[in-house]
């Protein structure tokens, strides 16, 4: 045994030898070009495949497809050829993205059991991830993951949450006027304190914070890494093992450099709410629940299919997915707001006649103030946070509209030109939030946006928690703070990341109170929390 195995251990160093540059580059070609061969004449017996924009010599659309904004590109190649749905190839990585909500709903929510699969997001193994609901596989992982996260964020279930919302809503308005210079910083707080809690049972008790820290950090290096499962090493694992200085291992670079912060995301927090002392809230958080369940079963002697690793994984991904986006949105809220006074005061005068400006809003009010709940829906449609939204795969073949999908295709969503689909939204790149009011209350009677929180079977878990959050703190901030163009007269300054999520960066503002009375209102409201020392119940 020794024998062979130093045997195959020389065999591999003399083979890892030979591969010098050259020879594995002349290796990667022979192997695209008999794949590629293979493939054509496989062609020749299926349907065709879906249209799109001719791919180059052994590079296929690796290089066609741009890595900034590529859903704007998509969208024109929609357009061009004239098919809602687009297919592309790159080193054997087939994917197709569906530019309509028509294709979406067929395939991915009609058709849901058949794309409930993701593909490998080999970018974000090299990044660090522990086992993630969002990364996973379809599989029995995946389904003890879905069957864990899912039920505490159902829409019947996420009231439980109500009181922590609120809370972090009036901490986040009074200190947008306290401290405006920082007012980023006020609502990345709002959004990490939310999702903390819930996952570790933690406190976010300063804008000093060591997790908003870690947060942004973790935001930075999700947010900007492209589109999920667009980098070369996705389209082609083994370049994972190049070296990274080469020029077109950027990719593999960022996920080096970034690949603390996802594993202090992961670690840290769970440690202190390991050792923090237990409080009633730290209890009931989600880490706390489920080391309780994975101890007794040790006790018992039963099995823990649900392992520490996986704990850690499920509870990061509560914070991960769960605060930048809900900060991002919250940003994009606010520019809106500020670009578009009229919806504004609309807004405003809707929550103040509701209170009779003698009260601040809380979440019984959401539902009689529906002017408040359109500005979020149009925030949604012009800009999805995800504009291709988390890539799906297909588990077997299927056929759409006479078009062969492969098993194994990577599925994007161009939600981004759904939602500004001119077929169905009139000015399409307006903020109008009124057009979803029926003609008869002067509104367009246009639907509602579709898809961004994803399709079917892979929908987000977070979508009520994250509605009733953005829904409270934007109520508060409507009710106490006037939002408004720089007062100095100086430029918003607002810039764009397209590079895998759609953000705005921070940029300048100017937040007045409404009124000496909301201003009171906001301050002694936050006094009180700080009297109830921060209990949930
Ligand atoms: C405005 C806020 C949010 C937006 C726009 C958003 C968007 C999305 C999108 C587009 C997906 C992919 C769905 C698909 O593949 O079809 C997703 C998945 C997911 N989201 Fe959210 N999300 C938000 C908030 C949250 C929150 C607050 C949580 C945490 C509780 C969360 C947890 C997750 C998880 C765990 C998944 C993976 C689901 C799976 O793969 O099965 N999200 N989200």
């Amino acid at each position: 045994m020794a024998l062979l195995l130093s045997f195959t251990g020389d065999f591999a160093c003399q083979l890892l030898d030979c591969l010098t540059i050259p020879n594995t580059i002349l290796l990667l070609i022979l192997g695209i070009s008999t794949y590629q061969t293979l493939q054509l004449l496989r062609a020749r017996t299926r349907p065709p495949l879906p249209p799109g924009p001719p791919g180059e010599f052994l590079l296929g659309h690796y290089r066609i497809v741009p890595e900034d904004a590529a859903f704007k590109k998509y969208a024109e190649w929609a357009k061009e050829y004239d098919s809602d749905i687009l297919f592309f190839e790159t080193f054997g990585t087939k994917w197709i993205v569906l530019n309509s909500l028509e294709s979406a709903t067929e395939l991915l929510e009609k058709r849901g059991s058949n794309y409930a699969d993701r593909p490998r997001f080999v970018m974000f193994e090299e990044m660090g991830w522990s086992p993630t609901l969002t990364w996973l596989r379809w599989g029995p992982k995946y389904h003890l993951h879905r069957k864990i996260l899912q039920p505490p964020f159902s829409k019947s279930k996420v009231g439980q949450y109500q009181a922590s919302q609120l809370r972090e809503a009036l901490i986040c308005c009074k200190s947008m006027l306290d401290d405006p210079e920082n007012w980023v910083t006020a609502v990345r707080r709002f959004a990490v304190a939310i999702v903390l809690k819930i996952s570790y049972g933690l406190d976010v008790d300063s804008q000093d914070s060591q997790w908003i820290k870690l947060a942004e950090e973790s935001a930075e290096a999700i947010g900007k890494s492209g589109a999920p499962a667009s980098s070369i090493m996705d389209r082609f694992p083994l370049t994972r093992y190049l070296p990274t200085w080469l020029p077109f291992m950027e990719r593999l670079r960022y996920a080096r450099t970034w690949r603390h912060a996802i594993e202090d995301i992961t670690r840290l927090p769970f440690e202190a709410a390991m050792t923090s002392p237990p409080t009633s809230s730290t209890t009931q958080s989600f880490v706390h629940n489920r080391m309780a369940i994975h101890n007794s079963n040790l006790e018992q002697s039963l099995p823990n299919d649900f392992t520490i690793e996986d704990i850690k994984g499920a509870a990061a991904t509560i914070v991960i997915a769960g605060n930048d986006t809900t900060s991002a949105t919250l940003m994009l809220l606010i520019l809106y707001l500020l670009r578009n006074p009229h919806s504004q005061s609309l807004a405003h005068s809707e929550v103040s006649s509701l209170t009779s400006s003698l009260r601040l809003p809380t979440f019984p009010d959401l539902p009689s103030l529906p002017h408040t709940s359109l500005l979020l829906q149009e925030t949604y449609r012009l800009n999805p946070l995800s504009p291709l939204g988390i890539p799906h795969a297909s588990l077997s073949p299927d056929t759409y509209h006479g078009y062969a999908i492969p098993k194994g295709t990577i599925i994007y969503q161009n939600v981004w030109a759904m939602n500004r689909n001119p077929a169905v939204y009139s000015d399409p790149d307006h903020f109008l939030p009124e057009r979803y009011l029926p003609l008869d209350q002067g509104g367009r009677g246009e639907p509602l946006p579709q898809g961004n929180f994803g399709f079917g079977r892979r929908v987000c878990i977070g979508r009520h928690l994250a509605e009733n959050s953005l829904l409270i703190v934007l109520a508060v901030m409507l009710a106490t703070i006037e939002i408004k163009e720089p007062e100095d007269g100086g430029q918003v300054g607002e810039e764009w990341s397209f590079r895998g999520q759609a953000i705005v960066l921070p940029f300048r503002a100017s937040f007045k109170a409404r009124s000496e009375r909301m201003r009171e209102l906001l301050d002694e409201a936050v006094r009180r929390l700080d009297e109830d020392g921060g209990s949930d119940e």
